[in-house]
């Protein structure tokens, strides 16, 4: 536009000035304007006649300049509505001589076309005088469309700033000039004030989430813009609330008003972002995953594997992909399997064990995870498979399953896996209707290998009789250890009880063979129990426990030998076991009473002592002797408190005795298992003060065997028991290994001479030793069961202190004994055969 500009004001100026009109100047304008292509001039006469067109005017008109000479100026176009005010200006024109303010008009040529004209109307002097009006128009068309072109962006742009969703700034020298409302409601602004005139940065954390620097980054961005124009960028922003939000933004520079400003579009992309951080942890997990996953499409090809599965199958991308996923079946699980697996994928997921292929052929355990995955419209467009390889798993699992279900030392199975077997072998037998045999065994007197070279030799034994245990039997049959040194084998499908009985025939012969253990020869026996089944019981505890029974027997029948089972036996079994439970009942309701075996003093015919000796008054079987019942109650462990009760009966009898002037001692035989135990000395000591009765007056009796099984604790209980101030007397003086200098360390006060020696022939000069050593012990003498006279007379003659027996009663009952005392009334107090009886006759 600038050079119209140029032209028509100097023509404006000139034209005031009639002077300065001069016609060769007008020529030389109009010959002028005749070249500028760019403005459109006519000349008109007073009666509105053109007179004067030039080509860019009847270009712009579309006549030919020919035509127009003569025409009035509104053949060339027509101005609409405004004419008569184009007119008005013309008649001003020519009244006035000024030329007329300059306007845009929109006009129709005379072609028909729709134009806008920049127009004045130049009045033009010839000689003074007033001749033409010059019309000169631009063609501002172009001009105008884009004006309005501008005008409706301009609108259109507001609109769009005002409306959009998407936040937008205006930032102009790096500060906030105008934020759309969307910009203020992402920002979390209460008012436009708290983003305008603020940096963008402002709005940023510190650090973006790569580590750069918001601000230099901004910067960086801001002249990337300003470069290319735009600039495209994830961005993490603060809002006024202070949350942190991923946006993307688009920075646009523009020139306004010949300054650069950027327009900066915010669109808050958190949710792409958080969905994008869902799909990498997703990609993540897929690739680092150490379980083996694998992808299908919805035809169960296969169009994704991850590292795992690779580095597990040994299948790779090349190998796998687009192949369906059957081809990968390791052939263990049959076609009826997969079928089963896909079946329940309808219901989007199974898992369960399954064999799998690796690519070198070998074979594994594998766990597998099959998942259907659906899309938006719950139809399954994939499938998922994650594998894990179990094979360490399944290693250790069975380990541990091996460690529960056999034994320790000799690895036979155990008490579990036996029931399991005897289980499984009974159901056999039961649908072949055959017989099956179990075998119990116990080796003989195994105790006392443990107790003489140790528990690593009887380890050794066990495993070596394991083994050989194994050698006895088939493929099909059961070994197992019970725990101690108790076996039980299952014979399965055995013809008939030949076998049982060949193969018990075998073990006891196998395990008779030397046992070679280290620099040891062992020479070991088993007692074998046999039950059969369907005979001796139908299930696994009437079989198992039959056995036992008959093994017990077989123990009974001397050890080193086989039993089969019989109802018999049982019988007997039970009639122990209830005899048991009556013993029990005995200790509760007080059916055990003590009698008592004086002992006389041999030279002065004194009654001076009275032995304990237990009884069981039997509800059914009237007064039973310790013989009936002690191994019973030693088996049943109930040697302990029948014991306590014996010395504690016998302390207060002999309290009684001492209350009525007879200042009896009184013997207590002592068992095994009430010698070792830790706590003797304190039972004996509760025992005497109970009674209230001197310690003196407590006699224990011992046998060899208790002093030599006793072990290392013997001497330490003896001293103990001698420290309470009770007296100790070895019993059965003779029959045992007893050497004299062993004796002469137990603080032992007196030695009863076995009852074997004065039987029959009496063996005299056993006794005379005897009676020799422990006079030289200086220990008192006392012979058991001496029955007659010359008896008497014979031990008299020798020396020996004590005497009991018949003898000693017959000596009690004919009065030989001396005088008693006063016995007062000793009541029911024992028997009344006994002492009792004897101490309550009057003194003779
Ligand atoms: N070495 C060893 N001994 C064990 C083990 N388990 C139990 N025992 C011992 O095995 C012995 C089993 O003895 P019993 O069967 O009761 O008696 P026994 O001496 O064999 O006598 P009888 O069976 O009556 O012939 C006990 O002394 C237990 O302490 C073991 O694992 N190793």
């Amino acid at each position: 536009m600038a050079p119209q500009e140029h032209i028509l004001p100097s023509a404006t100026h000139a034209s005031p000035n009639p002077a300065l009109a001069a016609p060769d100047l007008i020529a030389r304008l109009v010959a002028a304007l005749e070249l500028t292509p760019l403005v459109a001039v006519c000349s008109i006469d007073r009666a509105g006649r053109i007179r004067f067109c030039n080509q860019a005017c009847a270009d712009l008109s579309g006549l030919a300049p020919a035509a127009v000479v003569g025409q009035p100026l509104n053949s060339l176009f027509s101005r609409g509505d405004r004419e008569a005010e184009h007119d008005a200006l013309v008649a001003a024109a020519w009244r006035t001589g000024k030329h007329s303010p300059i306007g845009d008009w929109q006009v129709r040529t005379a072609g028909g076309s729709e134009l806008w004209l920049y127009s004045t109307l130049v009045p033009v002097y010839h000689e003074g005088e007033l001749t033409q009006v010059f019309c000169m128009d631009v063609d501002i068309t172009s001009r105008k469309v884009e004006e309005d072109a501008l005008a409706v962006a301009g609108a259109n742009f507001r609109q769009l700033f005002q409306k959009s969703g998407d936040a937008i700034l205006l930032v102009r020298a790096g500060l906030v000039e105008e934020a759309n409302p969307a910009a203020l409601q992402l920002f979390k602004c209460p008012h436009p004030a708290a983003f305008i005139g603020r940096r963008l940065a402002d709005f940023s954390p510190l650090q973006q989430p790569g580590g750069a620097l918001s601000e230099a980054a901004a910067q960086r961005l801001e002249e990337q813009a300003h470069q290319h124009g735009n600039c495209r960028y994830d961005w993490r922003y603060l809002d006024c609330g202070g949350r942190l939000f991923w946006a993307e933004v688009l920075m646009t520079s523009v020139t306004l008003n010949h300054e650069h400003v950027f327009y900066v579009l915010v669109r808050d992309i958190s949710l792409r972002k958080s969905a994008e951080r869902t799909l990498y942890l997703a990609a993540q997990v897929f690739e680092n995953s150490r379980d083996a996953i694998l992808l299908t499409d919805h035809d169960r090809h296969v169009i994704s594997i991850n590292r795992a599965y690779a580095e597990i199958t040994g299948f790779g991308s090349d190998d796998m992909l687009g192949k369906p996923l059957s081809v990968y079946r390791s052939g263990v699980e049959d076609e009826t399997f997969f079928r089963a697996v896909w079946d329940q994928l309808a219901t989007d997921h199974w898992q369960g064990e399954i064999w799998s292929r690796r690519k070198g052929g070998e074979l594994f355990p594998a766990w597998l995870a099959l998942t259907a995955i659906r899309d938006s419209h719950d139809q399954i467009c994939n499938y998922m498979a994650i594998l894990s390889d179990i094979t360490e798993r399944k290693r250790s699992e069975e380990h541990t399953r091996h460690l529960a279900e056999h034994d320790f030392l000799t690895d036979l199975p155990n008490r579990v896996l036996l029931l399991d077997r005897l289980s499984l072998a009974l159901s056999a037998a039961r649908r072949n209707d055959s017989m099956l045999a179990i075998l119990f065994l116990d080796l003989d007197r195994f105790k006392q290998i443990n107790d003489t070279l140790g528990h690593q030799v009887g380890d050794q034994l066990l495993k070596e009789v394991a083994a050989r245990l194994l050698k006895c039997v088939r493929k099909v049959d059961t070994v197992s250890r019970q725990g101690g040194d108790e076996f039980v084998i299952i014979l399965a499908d055995i013809g008939g009880i030949d076998h049982a009985a060949h193969v018990a025939g075998a073990i006891r012969q196998a395990i008779c063979q030397p046992h070679v253990i280290g620099e040891h020869e062992l020479h070991v026996s088993t007692s074998i129990g046999v039950s059969i089944f369907p005979s001796d019981g139908d299930d696994i505890d009437t079989l198992v426990k039959n056995a036992d029974i008959a093994m017990y027997h077989a123990k009974q029948g001397g050890r080193n030998n086989f039993q089969f089972f019989s109802d018999e036996m049982n019988e007997r079994i039970v009639e122990r076991a209830s005899f048991e439970q009556g013993l029990r009942r005995a200790l509760a309701e007080g059916q055990f009473e003590l009698a008592f075996e004086p002992e006389l003093d041999i030279a002065t015919g004194a009654l001076v002592a009275a032995e304990a000796l237990i009884r069981w008054r039997h509800p059914e079987l009237g007064l039973l002797l310790p013989e009936r019942f002690i191994g019973v109650a030693e088996e049943a462990g109930l040697m302990v408190p029948i014991g306590d009760w014996v010395l504690r009966e016998a302390c207060r009898h002999a309290r009684r005795w001492h209350d009525g002037g007879h200042a009896l001692t009184v013997a207590v035989n002592l068992s095994l298992t009430q010698f070792v135990r830790r706590d003797l000395v304190d039972s004996v000591r509760a025992a005497l003060d109970a009674a209230g009765l001197e310690a003196r007056f407590l006699e224990l009796e011992l046998t060899e065997s208790i002093i030599m099984k006793g072990g290392g604790a013997t001497a330490a209980t003896l001293h103990g028991l001698r420290a309470l101030g009770v007296r100790l007397s070895l019993d059965d003086f003779g029959t045992g290994w007893s050497r004299v200098g062993q004796l002469k360390d137990y603080p032992i006060d007196k030695l009863k001479i076995a009852q074997a020696f004065l039987r029959g022939g009496c063996d005299e000069t056993v006794i005379r030793t005897i009676i020799a050593m422990a006079r030289s012990l200086r220990m008192t003498v006392i012979a058991e069961g001496v029955e007659t006279p010359g008896q008497l007379a014979f031990l008299r003659d020798e020396g020996c202190d004590l005497y009991q027996g018949r003898q000693a009663k017959a000596a009690l009952r004919n009065g030989d004994a001396g005088d008693v005392g006063d016995v007062g009334d000793l009541g029911d107090l024992g028997d009344p055969d006994g002492i009792n009886g004897w101490l309550r006759r009057p003194a003779s």
